[in-house]
C-alpha cells in the first residue's frame, strides 16, 4: 500500500504541481488519512446510508483546505492511473468504467455538500486562545473562542492548524458541550514527533490565534426513540477522555437522568489529568459515577487494571449505551469485551483517531 500510495502523490505533483503547495511539507499523516478515507469508501459502497454522511462531512471539511472541483478530477486521475498500474492483471475495461462511475458520484457528493455549506458557513475558524493550562508535563487543556460561532454536536473532533505549522492540521475532540460564550476545550497530549500537539502543549499561549476546521464525527449522544432513555457507559483511556466529556455534559445539561459510569483509564495516577474536574462533576450530577483506574502504578490504592479487563468487574452493561474512546489498541479490546458481554454492536459507539477524516 506505501508503494501504491506514494506513486498516487508522485503522478498527482507530476501531473499538477500547483496542487503541491496544498498539502504539508511532510506526507506521513495526508498519506494515511487518504488510504483512511478511501478504505471507509470501498468497504460502505454497497451501503449509502453510512456514505453519504461521511462524504458529506468530508466534502465540507476539505473547504478549509482550499480544494475545489477542478481538484478532485486531479485526483481521480491520479487515482486512477495509480489502480490500473497496481492491480495489473486483474483490471479489466469493466471494472474500469465501475471504478470511474463510483468515484465520480462519491467526488460529487463531497463537492456539493461543501457547496451547500459555503453559502451558510465558514470553511474554517479563526480561534483565539482564552485559557491554557498545563495538567502535566505534557498534557494541557487549551480553552478556544472562534471569531464566529462554531456550531457542533458533543462528542465530535475538529481539525487544528497552529501557526507554527502551516499546512499542517491534525484533528481534537471538543472536550465541552456547545457553551452560551462559544468557547471550547480541547485535551491535547504532546506526542513524540508530533508538531501540532508539542506545538499546543508548549509553545502556545493565551492570546495566541489558531485555525479550527468544521467539526466532524458521528459518535454523537443518543438524539431521541428508545434508546434516549438508556444508561450511558462511557469508557475512556487517557486524552480520550475529551469527547466522553462532552457527551456526559450534554446529558446533564438535556435536563435527563441517566445513570453514567465513566471508566476513567490512565497509566499512572498523575496521568488521571481531569479527575478533579470529573469529581466535580460526579458531586453536582449524582448519577454519575467516575471510576477512575490505573494500569502501570502497583502502588496505586484505588480500582488498578486495564480498561478492557476491568469491564468484567462490572455487572453486564448489555442494557446501556456504550461509548469508548481512546488509544486504538484499547478501543478495539473494549468493543470486544462488550460485545462478548452482551451488549448489541448497534448500542457500542466509537471513536479512535485512526478513523478520522
Ligand atoms: N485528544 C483527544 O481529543 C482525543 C484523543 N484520542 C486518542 O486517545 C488516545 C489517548 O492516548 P493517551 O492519552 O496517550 O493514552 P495512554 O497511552 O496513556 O493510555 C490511556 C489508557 O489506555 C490504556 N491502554 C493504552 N493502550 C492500551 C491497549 N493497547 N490495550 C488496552 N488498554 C490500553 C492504558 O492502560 C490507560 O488506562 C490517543 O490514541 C488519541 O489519539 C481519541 C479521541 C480524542
Amino acid at each position: 500500500m506505501a508503494k501504491a500510495t506514494a506513486y498516487f502523490y508522485g503522478r498527482l505533483f507530476a501531473e499538477n504541481p500547483h496542487l503541491r503547495g496544498m498539502f504539508p511539507p511532510a506526507m506521513d499523516v495526508q498519506r494515511e488519512r487518504l488510504f483512511n478515507a478511501l478504505t471507509r469508501i470501498v468497504w460502505s459502497i454497497d451501503s449509502p446510508d453510512g456514505l453519504t454522511p461521511y462524504l458529506g462531512q468530508l466534502g465540507r471539511d476539505h473547504r478549509k483546505y482550499g480544494v475545489l472541483a477542478e481538484h478532485y478530477t486531479a485526483v481521480g486521475n491520479a487515482l486512477l492511473a495509480t489502480i490500473r498500474r497496481f492491480a495489473a492483471d486483474m483490471w479489466s475495461a469493466e471494472m474500469e468504467a465501475a471504478w470511474v462511475a463510483a468515484y465520480t458520484a462519491a467526488a460529487n457528493m463531497m463537492i456539493d455538500a461543501a457547496e451547500a455549506d459555503a453559502g451558510v458557513s465558514p470553511a474554517w475558524w479563526l480561534a483565539e486562545v482564552v485559557d491554557h493550562e498545563l495538567r502535566t508535563p505534557d498534557i494541557a487543556i487549551v480553552t478556544l473562542r472562534p471569531g464566529t460561532p462554531l456550531r457542533f454536536t458533543a462528542g465530535q473532533y475538529v481539525n487544528v492548524q497552529s501557526p507554527r505549522w502551516p499546512r499542517v492540521w491534525r484533528t481534537y475532540s471538543i472536550a465541552n458541550a456547545p457553551r452560551p460564550d462559544n468557547t471550547i476545550r480541547l485535551h491535547v497530549r504532546a506526542v513524540g514527533g508530533g508538531w501540532v500537539s508539542n506545538a499546543l502543549v508548549s509553545h502556545t499561549k493565551i492570546g495566541d490565534s489558531l485555525l479550527v476546521g468544521p467539526p466532524v464525527g458521528t459518535m454523537v449522544p443518543p438524539c431521541g426513540g428508545g434508546d434516549a432513555g438508556r444508561d450511558l457507559l462511557c469508557v475512556a483511556g487517557g486524552t480520550g477522555l475529551a469527547p466522553l466529556k462532552a457527551i456526559i455534559e450534554h446529558v446533564i445539561s438535556s435536563g435527563r437522568r441517566p445513570n453514567v459510569h465513566l471508566l476513567y483509564g490512565a497509566r499512572t495516577a498523575a496521568e488521571l489529568y481531569d479527575l478533579s474536574d470529573l469529581i466535580r462533576m460526579e458531586s453536582s450530577f449524582p448519577w454519575l459515577r467516575v471510576v477512575p483506574v490505573v494500569s502501570e502504578q502497583p502502588s496505586y490504592d484505588g480500582m488498578r487494571g486495564r480498561l478492557p479487563d476491568v469491564i468484567r468487574r462490572f455487572p453486564s452493561f448489555g442494557e446501556h449505551e456504550c461509548y469508548v474512546c481512546g488509544p486504538p489498541g484499547m478501543v478495539d479490546e473494549t468493543v470486544r469485551r462488550l460485545r462478548d458481554g452482551g451488549v448489541p454492536a448497534g448500542r457500542i459507539h466509537r471513536d479512535t483517531s485512526h478513523e478520522r477524516i
